[in-house]
């Protein structure tokens, strides 16, 4: 399943990724918001991020303005990596380098094709492991303060 949200400058951008998954029968669970309305994006990237840590989610797509505050906020839940980007080759790279949990993108920044776009080539790369995933590894030792 794939955890999706926004706050209302993401809005159209998540319900264009809605409209792509549920084309292709991909699980989806919608964490809000449901309208344009002015709407805080902390809680919503914690919901998402939160079930992504518990197993419900398998990854998760989130949409402000920007992406930036969905992503610091995301990022401060232990196991998240979560990224902002903004074409199709940091996408790529991000699950690939990364192994990003959360893709983060800005309804200010892009326009709905291209968030169709990128969260398809979020979905369907793989983690390249290898040399990456020691420096993985390492993001986690942040994590538990062991560097
Ligand atoms: O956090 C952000 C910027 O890094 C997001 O883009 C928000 O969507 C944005 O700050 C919301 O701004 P608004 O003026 O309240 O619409």
């Amino acid at each position: 399943m794939i955890a999706l949200g926004a706050d209302h400058g993401g809005f159209l951008l998540k319900e264009a990724i809605k409209n792509y998954l549920a084309t292709e029968n991909i699980a989806y669970k919608d964490f809000g918001t449901f309208d344009e309305a002015s709407i805080d994006y902390a809680p919503i990237a914690a919901n998402v991020a939160h079930s992504i840590i518990n197993g419900e989610a398998e990854r998760g797509i989130l949409c402000c303005g920007t992406g930036i505050g969905m992503s610091i906020a995301a990022n401060k839940v232990q196991g998240i990596r979560a990224s902002v980007c903004t074409n199709a080759f940091c996408t790529e790279m991000t699950r690939r380098h990364n192994n990003a949990n959360i893709l983060c993108l800005g309804g200010r920044v892009i326009d709905e094709k291209q968030a169709v776009e990128f969260a398809k080539i979020f979905l369907e790369t793989d983690f390249d492991g290898g040399r990456h995933q020691r420096r993985v590894d390492e993001i986690s030792a942040i994590e538990r303060g062991e560097l």
